[in-house]
Protein backbone atom coordinates (compact mmCIF):
# COMPACT_ATOMS: atom_id res chain seq x y z
CA UNK A 1 0.00 0.00 0.00
CA UNK A 2 1.13 3.23 -0.94
CA UNK A 3 2.18 5.48 1.91
CA UNK A 4 -0.76 8.47 2.93
CA UNK A 5 1.59 11.65 4.04
CA UNK A 6 -1.14 13.45 5.61
CA UNK A 7 -3.70 11.85 8.26
CA UNK A 8 -6.07 13.32 10.14
CA UNK A 9 -6.71 11.64 13.89
CA UNK A 10 -8.76 13.00 16.55
CA UNK A 11 -8.58 16.52 15.85
CA UNK A 12 -4.61 16.33 14.91
CA UNK A 13 -3.64 16.63 11.51
CA UNK A 14 0.01 14.30 11.35
CA UNK A 15 2.29 14.80 8.18
CA UNK A 16 5.39 13.04 7.52
CA UNK A 17 8.41 15.62 7.62
CA UNK A 18 9.46 15.37 4.03
CA UNK A 19 12.56 16.92 4.36
CA UNK A 20 14.00 14.37 6.51
CA UNK A 21 13.42 11.12 3.93
CA UNK A 22 14.88 9.12 3.51
CA UNK A 23 16.88 8.78 6.38
CA UNK A 24 14.25 9.53 9.35
CA UNK A 25 10.66 8.94 9.08
CA UNK A 26 9.39 11.82 11.47
CA UNK A 27 5.44 12.85 11.69
CA UNK A 28 4.49 16.28 12.79
CA UNK A 29 1.37 17.36 14.13
CA UNK A 30 -0.54 20.62 13.78
CA UNK A 31 -3.36 21.80 15.48
CA UNK A 32 -4.06 25.61 14.31
CA UNK A 33 -3.41 27.51 11.03
CA UNK A 34 -0.06 29.56 11.19
CA UNK A 35 2.09 26.09 11.73
CA UNK A 36 0.00 24.39 8.83
CA UNK A 37 1.06 27.25 6.62
CA UNK A 38 4.87 27.07 8.15
CA UNK A 39 4.71 23.13 7.49
CA UNK A 40 3.78 24.34 3.55
CA UNK A 41 6.55 27.15 3.01
CA UNK A 42 9.46 25.02 4.82
CA UNK A 43 8.15 21.73 2.78
CA UNK A 44 7.15 19.49 5.63
CA UNK A 45 4.52 18.72 3.01
CA UNK A 46 4.96 19.43 -0.48
CA UNK A 47 3.76 18.23 -4.09
CA UNK A 48 0.43 20.44 -5.39
CA UNK A 49 -2.33 18.36 -4.56
CA UNK A 50 -0.42 17.40 -0.90
CA UNK A 51 -0.42 21.19 -0.60
CA UNK A 52 -3.99 21.80 -1.24
CA UNK A 53 -5.13 19.00 0.93
CA UNK A 54 -2.68 20.55 3.86
CA UNK A 55 -4.24 23.79 3.36
CA UNK A 56 -7.68 22.85 3.78
CA UNK A 57 -6.94 21.42 7.32
CA UNK A 58 -4.98 24.64 7.67
CA UNK A 59 -8.07 26.45 7.13
CA UNK A 60 -10.37 24.89 9.28
CA UNK A 61 -8.02 24.52 11.73
CA UNK A 62 -8.40 29.18 11.22
CA UNK A 63 -12.07 28.64 11.29
CA UNK A 64 -11.92 26.28 14.64
CA UNK A 65 -10.12 29.39 16.30
CA UNK A 66 -12.38 31.90 16.02
CA UNK A 67 -14.33 32.62 18.92
CA UNK A 68 -17.40 31.70 19.47
CA UNK A 69 -18.99 35.06 20.74
CA UNK A 70 -17.45 36.74 17.50
CA UNK A 71 -20.06 35.16 15.02
CA UNK A 72 -19.77 38.75 13.21
CA UNK A 73 -16.23 38.70 12.45
CA UNK A 74 -15.86 35.13 11.51
CA UNK A 75 -15.71 35.56 7.85
CA UNK A 76 -13.32 38.33 7.72
CA UNK A 77 -11.14 36.20 10.50
CA UNK A 78 -11.63 33.59 8.39
CA UNK A 79 -10.36 35.23 5.30
CA UNK A 80 -7.04 36.64 7.33
CA UNK A 81 -6.71 32.28 8.43
CA UNK A 82 -6.91 31.67 3.77
CA UNK A 83 -4.85 34.90 3.33
CA UNK A 84 -1.74 33.12 5.46
CA UNK A 85 -2.31 30.04 4.17
CA UNK A 86 -2.49 31.11 0.78
CA UNK A 87 1.17 33.56 0.77
CA UNK A 88 2.66 30.43 1.76
CA UNK A 89 3.88 28.99 -2.22
CA UNK A 90 2.52 30.63 -5.36
CA UNK A 91 2.95 28.17 -8.39
CA UNK A 92 0.96 25.23 -7.43
CA UNK A 93 -2.91 26.22 -8.36
CA UNK A 94 -4.18 23.42 -5.84
CA UNK A 95 -3.49 25.65 -3.14
CA UNK A 96 -5.80 28.45 -4.07
CA UNK A 97 -8.33 25.56 -5.24
CA UNK A 98 -8.57 24.13 -1.98
CA UNK A 99 -9.01 27.79 -0.46
CA UNK A 100 -11.87 28.45 -2.48
CA UNK A 101 -13.68 25.40 -2.19
CA UNK A 102 -13.19 25.62 1.87
CA UNK A 103 -14.51 29.43 1.66
CA UNK A 104 -17.44 27.73 -0.53
CA UNK A 105 -18.23 25.48 1.44
CA UNK A 106 -18.34 28.28 4.60
CA UNK A 107 -20.52 30.53 2.12
CA UNK A 108 -23.24 27.44 2.12
CA UNK A 109 -23.28 27.04 5.71
CA UNK A 110 -23.04 30.07 6.94
CA UNK A 111 -26.90 29.94 8.65
CA UNK A 112 -25.28 27.21 10.73
CA UNK A 113 -24.59 27.43 14.50
CA UNK A 114 -20.86 28.30 14.47
CA UNK A 115 -19.60 25.16 15.93
CA UNK A 116 -21.57 23.07 13.20
CA UNK A 117 -20.34 25.38 10.46
CA UNK A 118 -16.71 24.24 12.28
CA UNK A 119 -17.61 20.87 11.99
CA UNK A 120 -18.34 20.92 8.30
CA UNK A 121 -15.39 22.91 7.48
CA UNK A 122 -13.18 19.57 9.02
CA UNK A 123 -15.59 17.38 7.07
CA UNK A 124 -14.97 19.33 3.45
CA UNK A 125 -11.09 18.91 4.29
CA UNK A 126 -11.41 15.48 4.64
CA UNK A 127 -13.21 15.00 1.94
CA UNK A 128 -10.68 16.55 -0.33
CA UNK A 129 -8.00 14.13 1.01
CA UNK A 130 -10.11 10.97 0.29
CA UNK A 131 -11.58 12.64 -3.15
CA UNK A 132 -8.06 13.42 -4.43
CA UNK A 133 -6.74 9.70 -3.27
CA UNK A 134 -9.82 8.48 -5.17
CA UNK A 135 -9.32 11.01 -8.33
CA UNK A 136 -5.39 9.86 -8.32
CA UNK A 137 -6.76 5.96 -8.42
CA UNK A 138 -8.77 6.77 -11.49
CA UNK A 139 -6.46 9.23 -13.28
CA UNK A 140 -3.70 6.12 -13.17
CA UNK A 141 -6.09 3.71 -14.78
CA UNK A 142 -6.91 6.24 -17.43
CA UNK A 143 -2.80 6.64 -18.02
CA UNK A 144 -2.22 2.79 -17.26
CA UNK A 145 -2.96 1.97 -21.22
CA UNK A 146 -0.06 4.21 -22.42
CA UNK A 147 2.92 2.61 -20.57
CA UNK A 148 3.82 -0.86 -22.34
CA UNK A 149 4.65 -3.52 -20.55
CA UNK A 150 8.22 -3.94 -20.23
CA UNK A 151 8.55 -0.01 -20.64
CA UNK A 152 11.60 2.22 -19.13
CA UNK A 153 9.82 4.98 -17.88
CA UNK A 154 11.44 8.73 -17.10
CA UNK A 155 10.18 10.44 -14.20
CA UNK A 156 10.93 13.82 -12.43
CA UNK A 157 10.56 15.44 -9.21
CA UNK A 158 8.37 13.25 -7.01
CA UNK A 159 4.44 13.43 -8.06
CA UNK A 160 3.68 10.42 -6.28
CA UNK A 161 1.78 9.62 -3.11
CA UNK A 162 4.03 11.36 -1.35
CA UNK A 163 2.98 14.56 -2.94
CA UNK A 164 -0.58 14.00 -2.86
CA UNK A 165 -2.84 12.34 -0.41
CA UNK A 166 -1.81 8.83 -1.63
CA UNK A 167 -1.27 7.06 -4.28
CA UNK A 168 0.09 10.00 -6.67
CA UNK A 169 -0.42 11.42 -10.06
CA UNK A 170 2.51 10.35 -12.27
CA UNK A 171 3.57 7.50 -10.63
CA UNK A 172 -0.01 7.00 -9.92
CA UNK A 173 -0.27 6.09 -13.47
CA UNK A 174 2.92 3.92 -13.12
CA UNK A 175 1.49 2.30 -9.79
CA UNK A 176 -1.87 1.24 -12.37
CA UNK A 177 0.28 -0.51 -14.85
CA UNK A 178 1.89 -2.26 -12.35
CA UNK A 179 -1.11 -3.49 -10.47
CA UNK A 180 -2.56 -4.66 -14.39
CA UNK A 181 0.77 -6.75 -14.28
CA UNK A 182 2.95 -4.65 -16.27
CA UNK A 183 6.58 -4.83 -15.12
CA UNK A 184 8.17 -1.50 -15.68
CA UNK A 185 11.69 0.10 -14.73
CA UNK A 186 11.54 3.48 -13.57
CA UNK A 187 14.45 5.77 -13.52
CA UNK A 188 14.31 8.71 -11.53
CA UNK A 189 15.88 11.78 -12.14
CA UNK A 190 17.51 13.32 -8.39
CA UNK A 191 16.22 16.61 -9.04
CA UNK A 192 18.22 19.45 -8.40
CA UNK A 193 18.56 21.29 -5.68
CA UNK A 194 15.77 19.77 -3.33
CA UNK A 195 16.49 16.35 -4.83
CA UNK A 196 12.30 15.28 -4.14
CA UNK A 197 13.83 12.54 -6.99
CA UNK A 198 17.17 10.92 -5.20
CA UNK A 199 15.39 11.24 -1.80
CA UNK A 200 11.20 11.32 -1.86
CA UNK A 201 10.54 8.96 -5.41
CA UNK A 202 13.28 6.65 -5.35
CA UNK A 203 11.94 6.12 -1.38
CA UNK A 204 8.56 5.69 -1.91
CA UNK A 205 8.61 3.45 -5.28
CA UNK A 206 11.59 0.73 -3.17
CA UNK A 207 9.02 0.81 -0.32
CA UNK A 208 6.05 -0.80 -2.69
CA UNK A 209 8.86 -2.61 -4.46
CA UNK A 210 8.83 -0.86 -7.90
CA UNK A 211 12.22 -1.10 -9.75
CA UNK A 212 13.84 2.08 -9.65
CA UNK A 213 17.30 3.18 -10.87
CA UNK A 214 18.30 7.02 -9.72
CA UNK A 215 20.28 9.06 -12.49
CA UNK A 216 21.54 12.66 -11.81
CA UNK A 217 19.76 15.06 -13.94
CA UNK A 218 22.25 15.65 -16.43
CA UNK A 219 22.00 12.21 -17.20
CA UNK A 220 18.46 11.66 -18.91
CA UNK A 221 19.71 12.98 -22.70
CA UNK A 222 22.74 10.21 -22.38
CA UNK A 223 19.83 7.36 -21.08
CA UNK A 224 17.54 8.66 -24.31
CA UNK A 225 20.35 9.00 -26.78
CA UNK A 226 21.00 5.22 -26.00
CA UNK A 227 17.30 3.99 -26.59
CA UNK A 228 16.92 3.56 -22.48
CA UNK A 229 14.07 5.68 -21.98
CA UNK A 230 10.51 4.67 -23.51
CA UNK A 231 8.28 7.15 -22.31
CA UNK A 232 8.61 10.37 -19.63
CA UNK A 233 5.47 11.07 -16.79
CA UNK A 234 5.50 13.66 -14.78
CA UNK A 235 2.95 15.62 -12.78
CA UNK A 236 2.27 19.56 -12.77
CA UNK A 237 1.69 22.28 -10.60
CA UNK A 238 -0.48 24.21 -12.51
CA UNK A 239 -1.51 23.44 -16.17
CA UNK A 240 -2.61 26.77 -18.15
CA UNK A 241 -5.48 26.92 -20.63
CA UNK A 242 -3.49 26.22 -23.40
CA UNK A 243 -1.92 23.05 -22.01
CA UNK A 244 1.66 24.98 -20.93
CA UNK A 245 2.74 23.14 -17.53
CA UNK A 246 4.63 24.12 -15.15
CA UNK A 247 6.10 21.78 -13.00
CA UNK A 248 9.70 21.30 -10.85
CA UNK A 249 12.43 22.85 -12.31
CA UNK A 250 14.27 20.79 -15.26
CA UNK A 251 10.79 18.95 -16.47
CA UNK A 252 11.19 21.59 -19.36
CA UNK A 253 15.25 20.29 -20.09
CA UNK A 254 13.42 16.94 -20.01
CA UNK A 255 10.49 17.74 -22.45
CA UNK A 256 12.77 19.41 -25.00
CA UNK A 257 15.35 16.30 -25.19
CA UNK A 258 12.34 13.54 -25.03
CA UNK A 259 11.19 15.45 -28.27
CA UNK A 260 14.72 15.16 -29.87
CA UNK A 261 14.64 11.92 -29.21
CA UNK A 262 10.66 11.33 -30.18
CA UNK A 263 9.95 10.11 -26.85
CA UNK A 264 6.49 10.45 -25.22
CA UNK A 265 5.84 12.88 -23.16
CA UNK A 266 3.00 12.48 -20.89
CA UNK A 267 2.21 14.83 -17.85
CA UNK A 268 -0.51 13.57 -15.14
CA UNK A 269 -2.80 15.84 -13.07
CA UNK A 270 -6.25 16.10 -11.28
CA UNK A 271 -8.72 18.74 -12.59
CA UNK A 272 -7.42 20.74 -9.63
CA UNK A 273 -4.42 21.41 -11.00
CA UNK A 274 -5.39 23.01 -13.79
CA UNK A 275 -6.20 26.64 -14.25
CA UNK A 276 -8.51 27.73 -17.27
CA UNK A 277 -8.03 31.36 -16.21
CA UNK A 278 -4.73 31.55 -17.35
CA UNK A 279 -3.92 31.60 -21.12
CA UNK A 280 -0.58 29.92 -21.24
CA UNK A 281 2.58 29.45 -19.29
CA UNK A 282 3.65 33.22 -19.27
CA UNK A 283 0.93 33.94 -16.43
CA UNK A 284 2.27 31.25 -14.19
CA UNK A 285 3.54 32.62 -10.92
CA UNK A 286 6.87 31.03 -10.57
CA UNK A 287 8.39 30.60 -7.37
CA UNK A 288 11.93 31.77 -6.40
CA UNK A 289 13.33 29.85 -3.13
CA UNK A 290 16.42 30.37 -1.37
CA UNK A 291 19.73 30.21 -2.89
CA UNK A 292 21.01 28.07 0.16
CA UNK A 293 19.44 24.86 -1.48
CA UNK A 294 21.87 25.58 -4.14
CA UNK A 295 25.23 26.65 -2.51
CA UNK A 296 24.83 23.90 0.73
CA UNK A 297 23.68 20.48 1.71
CA UNK A 298 23.24 20.53 5.28
CA UNK A 299 25.96 22.66 6.67
CA UNK A 300 27.79 21.76 3.93
CA UNK A 301 28.60 24.54 1.83
CA UNK A 302 28.72 23.85 -1.90
CA UNK A 303 29.14 27.39 -3.57
CA UNK A 304 31.88 29.98 -2.74
CA UNK A 305 30.42 32.32 -0.20
CA UNK A 306 28.32 34.83 -1.46
CA UNK A 307 28.12 33.94 -4.74
CA UNK A 308 25.34 35.12 -7.08
CA UNK A 309 22.84 32.16 -7.34
CA UNK A 310 19.23 32.26 -9.50
CA UNK A 311 16.73 29.22 -8.23
CA UNK A 312 13.61 29.54 -9.77
CA UNK A 313 11.76 26.20 -8.31
CA UNK A 314 9.66 25.59 -11.08
CA UNK A 315 9.62 26.07 -15.11
CA UNK A 316 7.25 26.12 -17.93
CA UNK A 317 7.03 22.91 -20.87
CA UNK A 318 5.06 24.57 -23.42
CA UNK A 319 1.89 22.27 -24.73
CA UNK A 320 3.32 21.23 -27.71
CA UNK A 321 6.54 19.56 -26.26
CA UNK A 322 3.41 17.55 -24.38
CA UNK A 323 2.20 14.16 -26.07
CA UNK A 324 -1.06 13.98 -23.52
CA UNK A 325 -2.72 15.16 -20.40
CA UNK A 326 -3.87 12.24 -18.02
CA UNK A 327 -6.70 13.61 -15.41
CA UNK A 328 -9.64 11.49 -13.72
CA UNK A 329 -11.81 12.61 -16.44
CA UNK A 330 -10.05 11.38 -19.11
CA UNK A 331 -6.71 11.85 -21.54
CA UNK A 332 -6.12 14.71 -23.53
CA UNK A 333 -4.25 15.14 -26.78
CA UNK A 334 -3.65 17.63 -29.48
CA UNK A 335 -5.62 20.47 -28.78
CA UNK A 336 -5.34 21.14 -25.36
CA UNK A 337 -7.30 24.17 -25.08
CA UNK A 338 -10.43 22.94 -26.78
CA UNK A 339 -10.00 19.77 -24.48
CA UNK A 340 -9.31 20.88 -21.35
CA UNK A 341 -12.36 23.10 -21.56
CA UNK A 342 -14.37 20.03 -22.71
CA UNK A 343 -13.30 18.15 -19.59
CA UNK A 344 -13.90 21.23 -17.11
CA UNK A 345 -17.52 21.41 -18.71
CA UNK A 346 -18.17 17.54 -17.99
CA UNK A 347 -17.72 17.90 -14.24
CA UNK A 348 -19.65 21.08 -14.44
C1 LIG B 1 1.59 15.30 -7.89
S1 LIG B 1 2.74 16.46 -7.57
C2 LIG B 1 3.14 17.38 -9.01
C3 LIG B 1 4.06 18.48 -8.71
O1 LIG B 1 3.62 19.16 -7.58
C4 LIG B 1 5.50 17.97 -8.49
O2 LIG B 1 5.97 17.43 -9.68
C5 LIG B 1 6.35 19.13 -8.08
O3 LIG B 1 6.82 19.89 -8.88
C6 LIG B 1 6.49 19.35 -6.62
O4 LIG B 1 7.26 20.48 -6.30
P1 LIG B 1 7.58 20.78 -4.78
O5 LIG B 1 8.46 21.98 -4.82
O6 LIG B 1 8.25 19.56 -4.23
O7 LIG B 1 6.26 21.06 -4.09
Amino acid sequence: MSIKPILFENGILKMIDQRLLPTEEVWREYSDCPSVAEAITTMVVRGAPAIGVAAAFGAAFGASHIQEDNYADFFSEFEKACALLAATRPTAVNLFWALERMKGCAQIHRDLPLPELKARLFAEAQEIAVEDERLNRTLGANGAPLIADGARVLTHCNAGALATAGYGTALGVIRAAVEEGKELLVYADETRPFLQGSRLTAWELMRDRIPVTLICDNMAGYLMSKGEIDCVIVGADRIAANGDVANKIGTYTVAVLAREHQIPFYVAAPLSTIDLSIADGSGIPIEERSSREITHVGEQRLAPDAVAVRNPAFDVTPARLVSAIITERGVVTGDYSQGLKALAAKGA
